[in-house]
């Protein structure tokens, strides 16, 4: 094993394209409150802080204005219905995504899903995928009081897993997860092919960048 004890991977953009299924969901929202749908790509370029973010950025665009706290209920209302009902059928693994966690297993790392996705999506999708089981540990959006940029989740993995910063390695698509990780003080790896508001994510600065998550093992053997 390399020098690295624990890995956390962000979900969407990283394990999972999502962003079909997000983007139907969220134009049943958009259809149940009168308002016109928006295209993929307008949904890819919003995700990343969650949903009540995700869908505080559609109805922005789609009224001209920042949402009342009341049609934002009314949105998430609609939307995670529809999401729940459909979460996957779109979607798919990113190429080489088993094969790697199920190596990474194999090579004895604790792996954790650290997203700013609500909780109570995580798990179906994780098993839909038939990733489930390579993970002892999942930290949703709102499983704790602070999401990623934020620290708080990295840290929470670590202390539940028992390692320090140096044992951890933090594997996302979107400058958040490498913000978080840089807060946190431990290693990033930032992938190229995800979301990340349309921006490099090399301009995050992350430890180690790479276009396919199999790349990991060229950085965890660098860094035995
Ligand atoms: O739900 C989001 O906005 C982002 O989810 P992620 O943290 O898994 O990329
Ligand atoms: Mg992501």
């Amino acid at each position: 094993m390399s020098q690295y004890r624990a890995i956390g991977f962000d979900l969407d953009g990283t394990l999972v394209d999502s962003v079909p299924d997000i983007h139907a969901a969220t134009n049943v929202a958009l259809a149940g409150l009168g308002l016109d749908s928006v295209s993929e790509a307008q949904v890819r370029g919003w995700i990343g802080n969650g949903v009540p973010m995700l869908l505080t950025r559609a109805l922005t665009a789609q009224t001209g204005e920042p949402p009342s706290e009341a049609l934002l209920v009314q949105a998430r209302g609609l939307f995670d219905p529809a999401y729940h009902a459909d979460l996957c059928s779109h979607g798919s693994l990113y190429p080489n995504v088993a094969e790697t966690l199920k190596q990474l297993q194999q090579q004895g790392y604790s792996m954790a899903v650290i997203t700013n996705k609500p909780e109570a999506f995580v798990e179906p999708i994780l098993t839909h995928f038939g990733i489930a089981q390579y993970f002892s540990l999942v930290i949703g959006g709102d499983t704790l009081a602070k999401a990623k940029p934020d620290p708080m989740p990295i840290e929470h993995c670590m202390a539940r897993f028992g390692v320090s910063t140096v044992d951890f390695l933090m594997v996302g698509d979107s400058k958040n997860d490498i913000l978080a990780a840089q807060a946190a003080g431990c290693a990033s790896l930032g992938l190229t092919y995800g979301y990340n508001y349309g921006e490099d994510i090399a301009l995050s600065n992350p430890t180690f960048v790479a276009s396919d998550i199999q790349q990991i093992f060229d950085f965890i053997a660098q860094a035995e």
